[in-house]
């Protein structure tokens, strides 16, 4: 009931297939990566998931219910990491972490609350200050990690969440990224590491669009 269940989602930009049919079926509890060249249809196909673009042809069900706009998504607690951030640069990190979570409506002293945890998670207790423009790309890249574990999602999507990170914290992202299974979510995270995609409990390899089991998910 609460599974992911994708069923021939395929993602086009006009006559290009990103992404060909895929089927899927993730349980909470599990994480997921997503693995394959540049150019291979992981955002494509993460953005399909987190409902940012439409898929050309199928259907994403997630808890019974198909997930069919970003807002809608949204509020079902499907949380996307994109590529690149998407951070606000004019607020601190904390700011980052715990607006999104007062816009939603948690009450402020859980929002702080959260906030806090989620910094501490990353490493990053002493930065939440920091304007995001005078933190370093790695760092920035955790603040947008812990802006995702802060909101407690229940389907997480992180495309590429260690690609600016030293070793030390590419593992301690990947932990988290377990913790947050290990609380109940769904994780899929799109990556070029293959020490990251190792640790996670299946490996669906993107060749042109093409998505063929290295490791399938127990
Ligand atoms: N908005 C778009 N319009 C047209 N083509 C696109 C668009 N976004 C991606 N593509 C194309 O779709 C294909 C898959 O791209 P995608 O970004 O999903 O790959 P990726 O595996 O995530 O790559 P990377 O590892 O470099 O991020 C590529 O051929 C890309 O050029």
């Amino acid at each position: 009931m609460d599974e992911l269940i994708l069923r021939g989602v395929e993602v086009r930009y006009g006559d290009l297939v990103a992404v060909h049919p895929v089927d899927l079926m993730l349980q909470p509890g599990q994480l997921l990566a997503v693995t394959g060249p540049s150019g291979a249809g992981k955002s494509s196909l993460l953005w399909a998931l987190g409902a940012a673009l439409r898929p050309s042809a199928g259907s994403i069900v997630l808890a019974g219910a198909e997930l069919t706009d970003r807002e809608q998504a949204a509020r079902a607690g499907v949380v996307v990491v994109p590529q690149g951030n998407g951070l606000a640069s004019s607020l601190t990190a904390a700011e980052n972490v715990l607006v999104p979570l007062l816009a939603a409506g948690v009450p402020a002293d859980e929002a702080g609350r959260r906030t806090a945890d989620a910094l501490t998670l990353v490493g990053l207790e002493e930065s939440g200050n920091h304007l995001i423009e005078e933190l370093s790309g790695g760092q920035q890249q955790r603040v947008a990690l812990a802006r995702a574990f802060g909101a407690q999602a229940v389907l997480l999507l992180a495309d590429e969440p260690t690609s600016d990170l030293d070793a030390a914290n590419r593992e301690r992202m990947v932990a988290a990224l377990r913790g947050e299974a290990l609380r109940g979510a769904i994780v899929v995270m799109a990556t070029h590491d293959p020490e990251a995609a190792e640790q996670a409990d299946g490996e669906l390899h993107l060749d042109e669009g093409v998505a063929t089991w290295v490791r399938p998910l127990g």
